[in-house]
């Protein structure tokens, strides 16, 4: 399907995991100058494109996740992109203690920590009748246990003297119950629920907590592993009031923007970066049940 006239006004990535080769600043390239962020599952998608746009704007970094040879390949180009120091850190978000020991080595190495983003996250397509109760659970235990073990490893150990701000990625999937999702839609409704319980505990502190909601992002191992290429080959995009995927950058413009000045007056705030997907897209059932055995039999 051809792209709508105004998709110029979409800012400039890649589909791979590697660094855009040019860059337009829409903020300020000092709005963050010499601040830190630590970033859950930066080596990859959309994680690693809010790395690099976050160093863009003067950013140091941390990219924490279980592959570190990942990691270590990661943390190489954004630096080489953006001349800011990233540092990369094994750590599963399922443990505290390996959140901690990160913690502490980047408190060590890079003095402080300003930005604490929790992106690490696990999905697949599977219908409720088929997903075995290790598989809700683990689901449950990356998104939800490990954005609570993160923040409170970073809250107790820096923003509950320092104060911070610290961006949730979320997803749209719990507003409709999105078939073959209830596993990741649930995960993510806590979430949303925990962005504003921690925003409110922790506001006197100085610490800001908000989140964001992408829609079906190109180039990212979600859009692959839930149906994008199919989905956008069939043209249902079409059915989006903006016509169109989303891209990595727009999702790091927006968490930029939550995890800056420029939003200095707002927390516990779950904002919705999806073109309007979820108000008009199909959460059609049979039609994903079908997708997915085919998928299933494809794999065998
Ligand atoms: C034709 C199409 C028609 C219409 C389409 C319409 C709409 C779709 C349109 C567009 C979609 C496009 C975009 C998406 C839009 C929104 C997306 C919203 C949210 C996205 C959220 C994301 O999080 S995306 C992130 C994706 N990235 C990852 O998942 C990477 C990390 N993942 C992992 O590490 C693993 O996958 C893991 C999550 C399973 C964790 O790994 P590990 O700890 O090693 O766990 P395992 O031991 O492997 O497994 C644990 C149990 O889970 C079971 N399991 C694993 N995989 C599956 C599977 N695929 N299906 C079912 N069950 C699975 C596993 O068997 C274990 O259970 P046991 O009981 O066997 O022990
Ligand atoms: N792509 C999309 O269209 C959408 C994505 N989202 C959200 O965006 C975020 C990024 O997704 P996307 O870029 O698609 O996917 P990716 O798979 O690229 O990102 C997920 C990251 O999480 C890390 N991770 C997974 N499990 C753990 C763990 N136990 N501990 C630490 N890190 C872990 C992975 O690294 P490693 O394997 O090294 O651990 C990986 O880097 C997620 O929160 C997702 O829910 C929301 C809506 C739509």
């Amino acid at each position: 399907m051809a792209e709508p006239q105004w998709a110029g006004n979409m800012p400039e990535d890649v589909d791979t995991d590697d660094c855009m080769t040019s860059y337009t600043h829409i903020y300020s390239p000092d709005l963050l100058k010499d601040q830190v962020a630590f970033i859950t599952g930066g080596g990859s998608g959309i994680g690693l494109r809010v790395a690099e746009v976050l160093m863009r704007h003067g950013c140091d970094t941390v990219i924490a996740s279980r592959n570190l040879e990942r990691l270590t390949e990661a943390a190489k180009k954004l630096t080489a992109a953006t001349g800011r120091h990233c540092l990369p850190l094994a750590t599963d978000v399922r443990q505290p203690q390996t959140i901690s020991a990160a913690v502490d080595e980047t408190l060590k190495e890079l003095g402080r920590i300003d930005i604490l983003i929790n992106n690490a996250a696990g999905n697949f397509l599977c219908p409720a009748s088929s997903l075995s109760f290790n598989a809700f659970k683990t689901v449950l235990e990356i998104d939800t246990m490990g954005t609570f073990n993160t923040s409170k490893v970073v809250y107790e150990k820096w923003f509950k003297d320092h104060g911070g701000a610290i961006v949730n990625i979320s997803a749209t999937l719990g507003y409709r119950g999105q078939a073959l999702q209830v596993h990741a839609g649930s995960a993510k409704a806590a979430n949303d629920a925990m962005t504003k319980h921690l925003a409110v505990e922790w506001g006197p502190s100085g610490v800001r907590v908000n989140a964001l909601a992408p829609g079906p992002i190109s180039g990212t191992e979600g859009f692959r592993r839930l149906g994008g290429n199919t989905a956008q080959a069939m043209g249902a995009f079409s059915s989006i009031p903006l016509q169109r995927a989303g891209n990595k950058t727009e999702m790091a413009h927006g968490v930029l923007f939550l995890a800056s000045r420029a939003s200095s007056y707002v927390t516990g705030h779950i904002m919705v970066a999806d073109g309007g997907s979820w108000l008009t897209s199909a959460n059609d059932v049979s039609k994903l049940l079908g997708y997915w055995s085919d998928e299933l039999k494809r794999d065998k």
